[in-house]
């Protein structure tokens, strides 16, 4: 039977009796250095950075781990060496202040202080439930701030946009929150009550701790050199001075948080040996790309079908059916047209490789391949098709499909609903008065306008949902699964969320709003029937006064 995963009880007490064990070995060794600077003055000279970033780090560390008679300790001997540089005038103080950490450590290894670190421990609420359900778009958000009522906007701004935001007042706390449940993102605040620069000291601390540097911005009210250099040191990507425009911390959350690499590739081989199949199936899957095998030509059509690969691997000579005349099948099919197909083969007479590459395949490879060959091929060609993919489907501006896209899309879904009977709901998006946002603030704030319902429909609406850009500041969304009610019941929210924005323009603030309109399948059958009935009920929306709602019983939300 295996062992049970440890509990984040166990981890964290790990990691307190882990920082435990430790601490009698570098208490000696700072014993000894602390001795040896009195040797002489070059000795001081030279010790004293580290006797320095000891007792500082002692103290962050263990204020953080609920160390709190060390961490005072600590503070005490830092402050003593900060204020005094004379050594010989705190000589017996440090000297006394060591002996006590020492003391305070065997304490805590002791039974008695066990049980008081474990009830620390326990002191603070664990979710030990399971974590919710994220969008993949969604992120878990910590922001750490002593003055909750400036950042209460931002706060909003950043749930508005399907980010799940918790808010800590202390780095205490805070830090343990880390050790508990890791956010995706976090924003800190510098200064605190504990220090200047207590809150990136605390980000520090933890990025040493747990190895692993947590992806943060900070947010503070002094802009001065200190305080940038501490985050700069506690590995923050960006800085910023209150007031903040939320917007503008909302494109940093999402540039910090975005995924390192996009969806790895897709690639299909087609080869009627196993072996072979698989041990190049191997090379691409140790390159991170997902590869599905054909053995047999007459399944390769199934599986581009159901796989949609962004590239085919095809070995030329197999029986049946040669993998010249393969490609000229696949090619055929207008949706793979632009497929990159290569060859591998064991062929080297370049003029029987050059009457196989008149089926218009992408390139050819000769058994054995190398194995960097192989990947770098698939990659370049593969990567490139989703490029020229993305350039064709997907409105550049917002990153959402365009037209022809969603509408392929839509009929597409709905020819498969038809089939099995499912639900779903279109609305149709119309931002108020977009004219007049341009004539008063300029293209540009409109063009903000416009990213910004993009994605606010990316962040709160599912990844199976269809969103596109219908045209200059229209949206179109096809919302899987739902009634035409709660499509409308859903967009209306969004609605209210959305009213709710600061715009700027230079110093200008400014808010907009949308009109919506809800049809639902089966009620309307067609794409066409659809995107009709969700017009007409825009129309209505717009007509009843804009900002609102309506659905095609003329229901206003
Ligand atoms: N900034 C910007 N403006 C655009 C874009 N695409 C279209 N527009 C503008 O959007 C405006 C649309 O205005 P209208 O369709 O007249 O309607 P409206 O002003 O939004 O008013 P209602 O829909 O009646 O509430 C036009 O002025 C277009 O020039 C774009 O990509 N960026």
């Amino acid at each position: 039977m295996s062992k049970p995963a440890p509990s984040l009880h166990d981890k964290l007490n790990q990691l307190r009796e882990r920082f435990i064990e430790q601490l009698p070995h570098r208490l000696a060794q700072t014993a000894v250095q602390w001795q040896q600077s009195r040797n002489s003055e070059e000795e001081q000279t030279r010790l004293a950075p580290e006797l320095h970033r000891f007792f500082h780090s002692l103290k962050g560390t263990g204020r953080s781990l609920g160390f709190e008679r060390l961490a005072l300790l600590a503070d005490q001997a830092e402050t003593a060496l900060i204020s005094c540089p004379t050594r010989s005038d705190i000589d017996t103080y440090i000297t006394q202040l060591l002996q006590q950490m020492e003391r305070e450590q065997q304490h805590l290894r002791s039974h008695h202080g066990q049980q008081q670190a474990l009830a620390a421990v326990n002191s603070f609420e664990l979710t030990n439930q399971a974590e919710p359900l994220r969008n993949k778009r969604q992120r878990l958000i910590y922001l750490c701030d002593d003055e909750p009522e400036q950042v209460s906007h931002l706060i909003h701004h950043l749930r508005c946009f399907g980010h799940e935001v918790v808010q800590f007042i202390d780095t205490g706390t805070f830090f343990n929150a880390v050790l508990t449940r890791r956010p995706d993102a976090v924003i800190m605040d510098v200064h605190f009550p504990q220090g200047q620069t207590a809150g990136t000291e605390t980000l520090t601390s933890l990025n040493k701790l747990t190895g692993e540097p947590l992806p943060a911005i900070v947010l503070s009210a002094h802009g001065d050199f200190h305080s940038r250099l501490s985050a700069v040191r506690a590995g923050c990507g960006g800085y910023f001075t209150k007031p903040v425009k939320p917007l503008d911390l909302m494109l940093a959350v999402d540039e910090l948080t975005a995924p390192a690499a996009d969806e790895p590739l897709k690639v299909l081989i087609v080869d009627d040996e196993p072996e072979v199949a698989a041990y190049h199936a191997l090379l691409l899957e140790e390159a991170s790309m997902i590869v599905q095998q054909v053995h047999h030509p007459a399944d390769a059509l199934n599986a581009l079908e159901r796989f949609s690969p962004d590239l085919v691997l095809v070995d030329v000579y197999m029986p049946v059916c040669s993998g010249e005349e393969l490609a000229t099948i696949i090619r055929q099919q207008p949706e793979h047209v632009g497929l990159p197909i290569i060859y591998l083969s064991s062929e080297t007479d370049s003029q029987k490789q050059i009457s196989a590459m008149a089926a218009g395949v992408e390139a050819f490879l000769t058994k054995p391949v190398q194995p960097e060959e192989l990947v770098s091929a698939v990659r370049l060609r593969a990567e490139r098709l989703r490029l020229l993919r993305s350039l064709m489907t997907r409105d550049s501006m917002t990153g959402l499909y365009n037209h022809s896209t969603t509408t392929d899309l839509i009929t597409k879904t709905l020819s498969q609903a038809h089939r099995e009977e499912n639900q779903h709901a279109m609305a149709m998006i119309d931002i108020d008065h977009f004219k007049q946002v341009n004539d008063t603030h300029g293209h540009l704030a409109g063009d903000q306008v416009i990213i910004t319902l993009a994605r606010l429909l990316k962040s709160r609406l599912r990844l199976s949902d269809i969103i596109g850009r219908y045209g200059g500041e229209e949206f179109v969304v096809l919302l899987k699964g739902v009634s035409g009610e709660q499509a409308a019941r859903l967009i209306e929210s969004l609605r209210e969320d959305f009213a709710l924005v600061d715009f700027h323009a230079g110093d200008v603030r400014f808010r907009c709003t949308f009109s919506a309109g809800v049809s639902s399948f089966p009620e309307q059958p067609s794409t066409e029937s659809l995107r009709l009935s969700s017009d007409q009920a825009l129309y209505r929306a717009k007509e009843l006064g804009r900002n609102q709602v309506s659905t095609e019983l003329a229901d206003e939300f």
